[in-house]
């Protein structure tokens, strides 16, 4: 194709592309694909942000070649929409693009779970130019057109990797959380059953492993059982980033696609690699798998291990509310986990329906004073003789008139405040003391329990489907990524945009979650100058 051909070429697609992607989307959600398919979804409201990124072009090379991942390398390269671009290994590299059929097309594959043919049928796989939106819901001002869209995840047809040649490797770091067996059981599965990969290797605690213990080679009998596990059967850890040694380790076993799973912290870890292998044209796939029971990864709707965490909590609660019943003047106070995010707090509460009292890190309160937690917990406590408080453990730098003190920071330099259960519990006996009221009150501290517990059939399923996705991006060529539920359909999410600072994910006051929770039970705000309050967040906000 000449220079001035093609640029038509591009011209002609570019104005194609807000149709065909309308179709294509007005077709993907006629269909039902049921492995998309996450049984709950998440309401809650986000920050939202435009902007386009930039990657390298197609090398002029391979602008003629014939291959369904090439056409949508083009594809996402020429599209003007707001679409987010995953990197790819192949721009910026050299003109080299692989053209490798995926196993999962099925010829010569003896497994067929549709009855024909193929591994996979033909649906099943990735169309060029398919995308998951941003905004599910549209109305006058918005339309389809303007909004955000991400990379749409699944198998593509054709493949970077050839899968003979791959060598990955899996790690698990930050915090523990319900399900984190079943993605490294599922990465292996599908890597080794569905692509047929044979070098597979497990990562001991956390960063630090990579370059500090012996790698597990992983084979089928190691992982087959481990779904039903609480923790990580590779262990993990907070610190120990060491970005050229991380580098060295990688490169020296021969890796070619690296697995990631952990939160926020873990994420710039990916990013910092994936930059440093760009750098040194390593083609070398690095790929994030988001992981917190704290839920508060942005832009994905919900994140494994969340609802698990909730079910557990709710025990909790249970048994708070019980203790609280069956005493005079009963109060039962449980904590639970949520450093910046009140999530399964809220979450909790809500299900539960047995608390009357929800704090939360996004929520500022006062302790003391006529509108201040104290004087409503007496007063309640005056009227109804029970009372159910929660609070998330970051609830503690929402006091106002309380100073929390920072107690330590952990290895990766996240800090930790002292505990605000017990201040609350030690603040409210005083006060209701001195008012001659002699409560009973219980302090039940499950934040790790509900940690650790395997995964529910819910989380399972969401594992599997990140897992199976993750290996589909990478076997593709993506690096640089996490996968995620954008609107309950999977998605590639470029790692640079996730931390980009464009996106949080809190809980805010105007989400239907947290007004029903308001709802029902009742609480106000715990602020003695409300008006106040308002104003002052609302002059924050010009
Ligand atoms: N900005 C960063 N760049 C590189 N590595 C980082 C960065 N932040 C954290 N890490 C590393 O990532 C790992 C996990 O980080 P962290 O302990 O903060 O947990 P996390 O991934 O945020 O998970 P959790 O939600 O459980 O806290 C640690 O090994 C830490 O050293
Ligand atoms: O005791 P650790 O391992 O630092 O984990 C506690 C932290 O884990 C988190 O749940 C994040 O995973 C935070 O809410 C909490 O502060």
């Amino acid at each position: 194709m000449s220079e001035s051909n093609s640029t038509l070429f591009y011209a002609g697609i570019t104005l194609a592309s807000g149709l065909i992607t309308d179709f294509l989307i007005n077709r993907l959600n006629k269909k039902e694909i049921v492995e998309d398919f996450k049984p709950i979804r998440s309401l809650t409201l986000r920050k939202r942000s435009f902007v386009n990124s930039k990657q390298a072009p197609v090398p002029e090379a391979l602008l003629n070649s014939e291959n369904p991942l090439l056409d949508e390398i083009k594809f996402l390269n020429s599209a003007t929409c707001d679409i987010e671009r995953v990197n790819h290994l192949s721009l910026g590299l050299d003109d080299e693009f692989p053209n490798i059929k995926s196993p999962l097309l099925g010829e010569g594959n003896l497994r067929s779970v549709f009855g024909g043919g193929g591994f996979l049928p033909d649906d099943a796989f990735i169309y060029c130019g398919s995308y998951v939106i941003n905004t599910a819901v549209f109305g006058p001002g918005k339309r389809i057109d303007q909004t955000k869209k991400w990379l749409r995840a699944g198998p593509r047809k054709s493949l970077f990797f050839d899968p003979k040649t791959v060598k990955a490797a899996i790690v698990t770091c930050g915090g523990l959380c319900p399900g984190l067996n079943v993605v490294i059981r599922e990465l292996y599965m599908s890597l080794h059953y569905n692509y047929g990969v044979q070098d597979i290797y497990g990562i001991k605690y956390g960063y630090k492993g990579f370059y500090t213990y012996d790698w597990i080679k992983f084979d089928a009998n190691y992982v087959k059982n481990i779904h039903n596990l609480g923790g990580t059967i590779l262990g993990s850890s907070r610190g120990g980033f060491d970005l050229n040694k991380i580098v060295e380790a990688i490169v020296n076993h021969g890796i070619n696609q690296v697995f990631c799973l952990g939160g926020d912290g873990t994420h710039g870890g990916v990013l910092e690699l994936f930059k440093e292998l760009r750098k040194r044209k390593l083609k070398i796939s690095i790929v994030g798998i988001p992981k917190t029971i704290d839920n508060d990864i942005a832009i994905i709707d919900e994140s494994f291990g969340f609802e698990t965490a909730v079910e557990e909590a709710i025990n909790a609660i249970k048994s708070a509310y019980v203790e609280a019943n069956c005493a005079e003047y009963g109060v039962g106070l449980v904590r639970l986990m949520g450093r910046n995010a009140g999530f399964i707090a809220m979450s909790a509460c809500n299900a539960s329906r047995d608390a009357h009292v929800c704090l939360i890190p996004e929520f500022k309160f006062e302790l003391y004073g006529d509108r201040g937690l104290l004087e409503y917990c007496y007063q309640r406590l005056k009227k109804k003789g029970t009372l159910v408080l929660v609070i998330a453990e970051g609830a503690g730098d929402a006091m106002l008139d309380y100073k929390v003190n920072v107690v330590e920071t952990d290895a990766s330099g996240n800090k930790k405040s002292q505990d605000v259960g017990v201040i609350v519990k030690d603040e409210l006996t005083k006060y209701c003391k001195n008012k001659g009221m002699g409560i009973t009150l219980k302090h039940i501290d499950p934040t790790y329990m509900i940690r650790t517990v395997p995964a529910n059939p819910h989380d399972k399923i969401m594992c599997t489907q990140l897992a199976q996705n993750a290996v589909h991006g990478a076997m593709a060529g993506f690096s640089g990524f996490t996968v995620g539920h954008v609107n309950n359909r999977l998605a590639y999410i470029p790692i640079e945009e996730l931390l980009s600072g464009k996106y949080s994910n809190r809980v805010v006051a105007d989400s239907r979650e947290w007004q029903r929770l308001l709802a029902s039970t009742g609480q106000p705000s715990f602020l003695n100058n409300e008006e106040q309050m308002i104003q002052q967040k609302q002059q924050q906000q010009i």
